[in-house]
């Protein structure tokens, strides 16, 4: 990203401290309700049997707790867990390396799968499948294949973007999660309890002005949480309150919606130069000067799920909310329409919505 963002969802140098904040126990994970219990049964099921945990694939935006998922699952289920990631691994041999030397039962992680070469993807599907890795050693006329034995193993692959995955991969994962935005009440208690950990003192109203401000993302509300720290330190006695959250928040451009300069520079950019749209997301790319893979994994899941702007086949289109938001008047084509029924098409051309 070419900005730094303070709410930025992706990872950063700063997130080494974000590790203390990490949840081991499914017990410690919060929210995600449905995910957890389901995880809760599968784990349990597979312990009780000595069994290793079905492929697992969890997929949602940045953020949301899909590597602290995977690390939980290794142990809940008490196995080793090994990271990479799909880029990382560029060679057959490289994903051979990494499974001939699993122990039974453990966790591969694999993160941004959607990212895997085609070759490895090849030699990936019979070692799912079958716990068995055909790989071929040497090259031209000399070159012969070898069969190689795999304890078996649960491969938990992670990804902002299911719907770049090809079927064959997917298909081969039998637990299948998405991560949802994180509620406010979820979103507080996560605040209280990293604020408990890092020993800051704040009360209910501080915690639910960061919870309301964090885009729904665990991530961006320990960073949040993090630089209003440091306000209170310097600012006011070091106690963060409701005020001195939202003071902290306004000086970090971080407004009531929890949208920062970057998400408004999107909407605003949609509102005014392309009149609401619908427009393509290549042209809306060129018009803020970011890339279509930040709009599309960072910057829009949030503001299509609060209902600020809506994936049509035609392109992407403003919401009377949006215009509101901005204080703009809102156009003639909205006045026919009923509210609710702005949102009722929101759903179809989702590509990461099953
Ligand atoms: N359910 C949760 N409960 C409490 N804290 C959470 C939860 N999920 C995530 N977090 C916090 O948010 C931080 C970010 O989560 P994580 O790194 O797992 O996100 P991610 O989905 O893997 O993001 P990315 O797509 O950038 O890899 C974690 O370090 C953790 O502190
Ligand atoms: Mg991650």
């Amino acid at each position: 990203m070419s900005e730094q963002r303070v709410i930025a969802g992706d990872a950063e140098p700063d997130d080494e401290v974000d590790r203390a904040l990490r949840p081991r126990r499914l017990s410690e994970y919060v929210g995600q309700a449905p995910v957890r219990e389901q995880l809760e049964i599968f784990v349990t099921a597979a312990r009780r049997r000595g069994e290793a945990l079905d492929h697992v694939l969890i997929f949602g935006p940045p953020g949301l707790g899909k590597t602290t998922l995977a690390h939980v699952i290794a142990t809940e289920m008490n196995v080793n867990l090994r990271q990479t990631s799909g880029p990382v691994l560029e060679r057959p041999g490289d994903l051979a390396a990494l499974l001939t030397n699993l122990e039974p039962n453990d966790v591969l992680f694999v993160d941004e799968i959607h990212r895997l070469s085609p070759v490895v993807e090849e030699v990936l599907y019979p070692a799912l499948e079958d716990y068995q890795l055909d790989i071929v050693i040497g090259e031209g006329p000399a070159a012969r294949s070898i069969k190689l034995e795999l304890p078996p193993f649960t491969l938990v692959g992670a990804t902002t973007r299911a719907g770049s995955l090809t079927s064959p991969l997917r298909d081969r994962f039998g637990i299948v999660q998405r991560l949802e935005f994180y509620n406010e009440a979820d979103l507080r208690s996560i605040v209280e309890r990293s604020a408990r950990i890092m020993a800051v003192g704040i009360d209910a109203d501080g915690a639910r002005e960061i919870a309301r401000r964090s885009r729904g993302t665990p991530r961006v509300a320990n960073r949040l949480l993090r630089r209003v720290r440091d306000y209170a330190e310097v600012r006011a006695d070091g106690h963060i309150d409701g005020p001195v959250a939202s003071a902290a928040m306004d000086m970090l451009d971080v407004d009531a919606f929890g949208f920062d300069v970057m998400d408004r520079k999107l909407l605003m950019s949609l509102l005014e130069k392309f009149e609401g749209g619908p427009t393509g997301v290549e042209s809306l790319a060129a018009a803020i000067g970011e890339a279509r893979e930040t709009i599309e994994d960072v910057l829009e899941p949030y503001l299509i799920q609060q209902g600020f702007m809506m994936r049509t086949p035609r392109g992407r289109v403003a919401t009377r909310q949006a215009y509101q938001h901005f204080g703009l008047p809102t156009p003639a084509r909205f006045e026919s329409l009923p509210v609710g029924d702005l949102f009722a098409a929101e759903t179809p051309d989702n590509e990461d919505k099953q």
